[in-house]
């Protein structure tokens, strides 16, 4: 019997709908293994901060650090101010348990819907730096509020912050079929950061010599990723273009409902965490329609992550094959369905 504690941040607008789903069919695929997962749930989010003021105390994030994984939904609120959530939670966590991997594949599964005339075979992982880059909050406001304000956000990256994110891109590249990885940034203007991404990149690639590299800027990436999505394997990058490439990645490939992520602390002295690509989705909020696939995806990740790659895959194809079905039509295609409809549906097809 393998027992694993889970830490459930469910947190806010969306985020409680499509974790239920998540729970639900993690249950399904564990159902009849040797394999338990004993939850904890954590108030985290807008209601917390409302009531407390607070967004992550020390105790929290104490007890957070008992847990082996951790399974967010999403955080952010319209009545809290922008960044209080985002940057004293979400960031928090990412940073103070050392996931500086934020690890974003991108699946185009058979019968998913693309906007692109002709998607290919979108296959690909966007390794996203996740604890350095202009998200550490190096930076302030003068003169506020007047004509003359000045705001700095100051980019902060450090060879061993950078180079360990690369390494571990190339580690997943040289574990995949095409072995390639495309490193994104924009040195030709980010001359101080860029150069420093593009000489570890250098410096790294030779440790994997079955492994090949190319450089683009990220406005072109962001054209190619529309023209070209299926050229791509491994993209590594920095924690903004990361973020941005993510969304746009998702919305070529199935769509923002459909895009999971993990926030991996490979050295594993803390804790990683499982969470969707998309946010809380303020605007279908407490409506029951929001696509929990995302979510069902990243416990797949989460699985994948703790070694049981069979049980990842067997999360992988349920999603993918009720995807297909929703859109070929048919019973699960038979109109819009509730968040629950989906879950339903999806740890059925876990179930077998
Ligand atoms: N990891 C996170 O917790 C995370 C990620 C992104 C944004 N946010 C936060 O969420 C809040 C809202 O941000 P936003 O509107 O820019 O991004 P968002 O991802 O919440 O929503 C963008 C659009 O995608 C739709 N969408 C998102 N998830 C969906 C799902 N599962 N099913 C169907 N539609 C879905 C929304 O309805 C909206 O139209 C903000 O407070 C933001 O900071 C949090
Ligand atoms: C909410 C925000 C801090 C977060 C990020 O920028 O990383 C989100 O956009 C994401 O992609 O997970
Ligand atoms: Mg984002």
């Amino acid at each position: 019997m393998t027992t694993y504690r889970l830490a459930v941040v469910a947190g806010d607008g969306i985020g409680p709908e499509v974790v239920a789903e998540g729970l639900k069919c993690l249950a399904a695929a564990t159902e009849g293994t040797d394999i338990t997962f004993e939850t904890t749930e954590f108030d985290l989010g807008a209601k917390r901060w409302h009531a407390t003021g607070e967004t992550l105390t020390d105790a929290d994030l104490e007890a957070i650090k008992g847990h082996d994984v951790i399974l967010l939904g999403a955080i952010g609120d319209p009545t809290v101010p922008s960044g209080v959530l985002e940057r004293g939670l979400l960031l928090k966590l990412r940073f103070e348990l050392d996931q500086y991997v934020n690890l974003r594949p991108s699946r185009l599964y058979p019968g998913e819907v693309s906007p692109l005339s002709e998607p290919g075979d979108i296959d690909f992982v966007v390794v996203r730096e996740g604890t350095e880059g202009p998200y550490v909050g190096n930076g302030g406001a003068l003169r506020v509020d007047t004509p003359h304000e000045i705001a700095t956000e100051v980019s902060v990256n450090t060879r061993h912050g950078v180079e360990r994110v690369v390494r571990y891109a190339f580690s997943v590249a040289t574990g995949r079929e095409r072995k390639h990885v495309t490193l994104v940034h924009k040195h030709n203007v980010l001359v101080h950061a860029g150069h420093l991404w593009r000489r570890t990149v250098e410096a790294v690639a030779p440790e994997f010599p079955d492994v090949t590299w190319d450089y683009l800027h990220v406005d072109a990436a962001t054209i190619k990723l529309v023209t070209a999505p299926a050229s791509f394997d491994v993209i590594v990058t920095d924690n903004l273009f990361g973020d941005i490439l993510t969304d746009e990645a998702a919305a070529i490939s199935g769509g923002i409902g459909l895009a999971a992520s993990g926030n991996v602390n490979p050295d594993k002295t803390g804790p990683s965490m499982f969470e969707p690509v998309h946010g809380s989705a303020p605007d279908i909020a407490g409506e029951g329609i929001a696509d929990p696939s995302a979510t069902v995806l990243s416990v797949g990740m989460m699985l994948d992550f703790l070694g049981h790659k069979e049980l990842a895959q067997k999360v992988e194809d349920a999603v993918a094959a009720d995807a297909a079905a929703k859109v070929a039509g048919g019973a699960e295609g038979n109109g819009p369905r509730s968040t629950s409809q989906v879950g339903d549906a999806i740890a059925a097809r876990i179930r077998g």
